[in-house]
């Protein structure tokens, strides 16, 4: 009982008691694709995350000390700790790869020494060869175990990816996103970042068939402001539990005023019209 204490107070620093909501953003890019426009300075980009009021962050093992002494603040975002690599989002356009490939970089023992409240892992499915996926689910609950003795929640990240017919080009079908939503809540995440459908109705019907809550990843930069704003706000409507969102963030023209915008959505309830007028984003 005493680890479910843990996981309980970690959790509620993250998707917040009040509202049943959080806003945090993923900012574990430089770990998977180099350096790329909102990255450049981690410690730049960090101060706007603490400026905007983010309720969490995810971040890699080398970013948590790169970022110490400003996750020290007392404004800081609560740390998801990023728990493995991959080079799925790399190919096949950039280096010619059939499937992705992930493996683990750190534990759970090592995400509490670095002052983590949650961790968190990619669940790939839809791989060729389905011992990749079995690798997968494996990986998943192996952590999920060892979270489960120290008191630490496991975020997982379930999407369908690779180049297999049932997956490719089907990373935002509802029915394979309520799969692999509901296979990570039967193996025991205690919340999931995972994509969007692209509208309310169908992201209804997979948070209804999901039992953990759900936060929403958010993908490339939209074309638009209003483009990620009208996705958050679709999900949020549809019963997600927030949003986990990287690129929309920080790429965004002013990544703190856009985390006071989405905050406006997500935990004040407020329609896109307004956030646009009042923020200047
Ligand atoms: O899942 C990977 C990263 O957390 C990316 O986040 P993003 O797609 O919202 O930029």
């Amino acid at each position: 009982m005493s680890a479910q204490c843990g996981k309980n107070v970690r959790l509620s620093r993250i998707i917040k008691k009040s509202t049943g909501k959080s806003v945090s953003v993923a900012f574990d890019h430089g770990l998977d694709d180099g350096p790329m426009l909102g990255n450049i300075h981690p410690r730049e980009t960090m101060e706007k995350i603490i400026e905007g009021g983010a309720d969490g962050v995810l971040i890699s093992p080398g970013c948590a000390r790169i970022c110490n002494d400003l996750l020290c603040d007392d404004n800081a975002p609560s740390v998801i700790l990023r728990l493995d690599w991959t080079n799925t989002f790399r190919a096949p356009d950039e280096l010619n790869y059939e499937e992705g490939r992930n493996i683990l970089i750190s534990d759970v023992e090592s995400a509490l020494a670095l002052g983590a409240d949650a961790v968190l892992t990619f669940m790939f499915i839809g791989y060729e060869h389905s011992e990749v996926e079995a690798r997968e689910i494996a990986k998943n609950a192996e952590i999920c175990r060892a979270a489960a003795r120290l008191g630490i929640p496991h975020i997982m990240e379930p999407m369908a990816r690779g180049n297999a017919k049932r997956t490719a080009g089907r990373e935002m079908d509802p029915k394979l996103i309520a799969l692999h939503t509901r296979m990570a809540a039967e193996i025991g995440a205690d919340a999931i970042k995972t994509d969007y459908t692209g509208d309310a109705v169908s992201y209804a019907k997979v948070i209804d068939g999901c039992p953990v809550p759900i936060l929403i990843a958010g993908g490339p930069k939209t074309s638009s402001v209003k483009e990620s704003l009208d996705m958050v706000k679709g999900a949020i409507d549809a019963g997600a539990s927030g949003i986990l969102l990287g690129r929309n963030v920080v790429q965004a023209k002013d990544p703190a005023e856009m985390i006071r915008a989405l905050r406006a959505i997500v935990h004040g309830g407020e329609e896109v019209d307004y956030v646009l007028k009042h923020f200047d984003i």
